[in-house]
């Protein structure tokens, strides 16, 4: 099973550059961050790969489905940076919601809305109305409203910002069950929280890739000396620095 980004371009405007070019792009199994400065594009590869936008060139497949389909939006699910509350729905019914614009029939989808609730520890919200959730307990029900259809691979767009540090650690703890039999493809600017739990780390800046492969190999950068607890910071820094980015 693979999600791939082959030879894509995009732009949010005709007349500027476009954000994008020529970009390819395959996810590895397990759970890869997704780091990058603002405005390198993150977000672009992301929606891109959820099929929320269609590359002016080039293509997005998921083995052999192709971006748009039915049978590629079930299999792959996107959590947007921002999150708009449903203000008159609760956490359970905007779950549910999400599973039945998925494909999901309303029994199933109200079933599996409480389970996805459970696994992001809101189950104690699930009869509150959105509107009144918290910045990041309404990003707990977004990461629900991406677990709720089953899909195979999971794009999860700074799903940590606005939470406290203790629902951060919850929510790290849990990452790795969710890996158990789906991808993640997941952007973040905690690198320290995030980057060291993942299989894989990608780095991007100005559309383009300035690392990609195994957290190893990424933890490589880290500069002798580094204080403990703070590699994955310095060996973000020293690559983007090595790449001539102002970090
Ligand atoms: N809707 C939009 N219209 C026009 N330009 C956009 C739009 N969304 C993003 N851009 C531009 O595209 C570029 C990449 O933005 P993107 O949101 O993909 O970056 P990002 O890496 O996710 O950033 P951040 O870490 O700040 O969320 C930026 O220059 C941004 O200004």
């Amino acid at each position: 099973m693979t999600l791939e980004l082959r030879n894509c371009t995009y732009g949010y405007r005709r007349w500027k550059r476009p954000v994008l070019s020529d970009f390819s792009y395959a996810l590895p199994d397990g759970l890869t961050v997704l780091l990058g400065p603002n405005g390198a594009g993150k977000s672009t590869l992301l929606k891109l790969a959820a099929s929320v936008n269609r590359p002016q060139a080039g293509e997005v497949v998921l083995d052999d489905m192709r971006a748009g389909t039915p049978a590629y939006r079930r299999a792959v699910a996107w959590m947007p940076q921002d999150i708009a509350p449903m203000p008159t729905l609760t956490a359970r019914e905007y779950v549910a919601y999400i599973g039945w614009l998925k494909g999901m029939n309303r029994a199933d989808a109200w079933k599996q809305a409480r389970k996805a609730l459970v696994r992001v520890d809101l189950a104690d919200k699930a009869d509150d109305r959105t509107g009144q959730l918290s910045g990041g307990q309404l990003r707990r029900v977004g990461v629900a409203g991406a677990l709720v259809h089953g899909a195979r691979v999971l794009l999860l767009d700074e799903p940590t910002a606005g939470m406290d540090p203790y629902q951060r650690r919850v929510f790290r703890d849990n990452l790795r069950a969710l890996t158990d039999d789906v991808r993640v493809l997941l952007s973040t600017h905690d690198v320290a929280d995030l980057a060291e739990e993942a299989d894989h780390v990608t780095v991007v800046h100005g559309g383009r890739i300035l690392h990609h492969g195994d957290t190893k190999a990424f933890l490589r950068h880290t500069p002798p000396g580094t204080v403990e607890g703070r590699a994955a910071e310095a060996a973000y820094t020293a690559l983007l620095r090595d790449n001539g980015v102002a970090a």
